[in-house]
């Protein structure tokens, strides 16, 4: 039997909207096996590494998992804490806040629940779990809000993939971005303002956004774009003059040349042009992770202090803060427009459905 179905699938049952949030996802332990278990399959993604399969399996195996996954795993364990990686408990918490937010809404007509592109809670898995709760209309949100095909591209296979395998598909919306989208704008802009309150402000306000290789920009990936539009959107909320902010690239992986300007070599280079304070901030993470707590909370700071800098602020990202619940709850409430209206239609005809079919049985 190929196509997975419900045998206790009752035909008076009125099915449920579900919504799935989604994250990039983060190894089980800070440790090398845990670490290469979670890069095999992150790095095996031919959405995240474009490089012909043969030869980067070759690299891959032959090289990389026997170099990173010790390197990494000691990057994590600055990180880690007793809840776990940051990435998995602030999903979790977001998971928990919006599931609280929608049903203020919704009531018991959404079922919400959280899974991670690579690694646990697997997509496959989250997905069985709300068509068991009996989900019929199903949004996904990848909390990634500028698009690459790296990210919310592959997230759309995994789930794609999933479902070939499944015998009834719910309606379905993909939500593929959120970069300009004004409660987002409001959000990142008021966490900035609300850090500006506490700690003053610095020579430069950075923007500095997840790279990905420069050569998916030329070939049509809008995710450079998308990032600069946050910076600009952001900016023009909070009245900054050009020379006040910076976009810049972090992460770089590989030899190849990623987007650029990159973020290290940028923080060496502004004391110098006397720019000796900065507050750092990442749009694009929904959630504080070792991107963000180790390579610009550390890493970065290092560079940018050793190199001249007088004064260098992180400020975190929106987490679970209400404000991006909030951003969340409003961008899903206008994806599932709709929804609701036609589930009280389908009640009413399944039950006539049901009786009928009743009838004759
Ligand atoms: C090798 C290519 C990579 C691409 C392309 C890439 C794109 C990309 N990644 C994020 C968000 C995150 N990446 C994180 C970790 C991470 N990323 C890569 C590689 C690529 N990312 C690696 C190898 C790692 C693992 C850590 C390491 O070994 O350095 C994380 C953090 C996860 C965590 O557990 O905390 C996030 C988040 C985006 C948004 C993006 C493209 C836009
Ligand atoms: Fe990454
Ligand atoms: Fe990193």
């Amino acid at each position: 039997m190929k196509y997975q179905g419900r045998d206790d699938f009752k035909h008076s049952e009125v099915g449920k909207i579900g919504v799935l949030i989604t994250n990039l996802g983060t190894p089980q332990a800070p440790t090398a096996k845990a670490l290469r278990t979670y890069l095999a399959q992150f790095l095996s993604d031919p959405r995240v590494v474009e490089v012909p399969r043969l030869l980067w399996r070759i690299i891959l195996h032959g090289v990389i998992l026997r170099i990173r996954p010790a390197r990494s795993a000691a990057a994590y364990k600055t990180v880690w804490t007793d809840k776990g990686s940051p990435l998995a408990f602030h999903t979790q918490a977001q998971c928990e806040a919006l599931a609280e937010s929608l049903h203020k809404h919704y009531g018991d007509d959404v079922v919400v629940d959280y899974a991670m592109r690579y690694g646990k809670p697997a997509v496959s898995d989250a997905i069985e779990r709300l068509m068991q709760a009996g989900v019929r209309k199903l949004a996904v949100l990848p909390l990634y809000p500028q698009y690459s095909g790296s990210t919310s591209g592959s997230t759309f296979d995994a789930i794609a993939d999933d479902f070939t395998q499944r015998r009834w598909l719910p309606d379905f919306r993909f939500i593929s971005h959120y970069h300009d989208y004004p409660a987002y704008i409001a959000a990142v802009a008021e966490k900035i303002k609300a850090h500006w309150d506490k700690h003053g402000r610095t020579d430069k306000l950075m923007f500095s956004y997840h790279g990905v290789p420069k050569k998916y920009l030329l070939k049509g990936d809008p995710y450079h774009c998308e990032c600069y539009k946050t910076t600009r959107l952001v900016a023009e909320y909070l009245n900054l003059a050009k020379d006040e902010y910076m976009t810049t690239f972090q992460s770089r992986f590989g030899r190849e040349p990623w987007l650029q300007p990159y973020t290290d070599e940028t923080l060496k280079s502004l004391p110098g042009k006397g720019v000796k304070s900065v507050q750092m901030v990442c749009p694009g993470f929904s959630s504080d992770c070792l991107e963000t707590i180790e390579e610009i909370g550390e890493e970065n700071r290092e560079y940018f202090m050793e190199s001249g800098g007088e004064d260098y602020q992180y400020i975190e990202c929106l987490n679970a803060d209400a404000a991006h619940i909030e951003m969340m709850t409003q961008l899903l409430l206008e994806n599932m427009q709709g929804w609701q209206a036609q589930k009280a239609a389908e009640a009413q005809q399944t039950e006539t459905l049901a009786k009928e079919l009743g009838a004759k049985q």
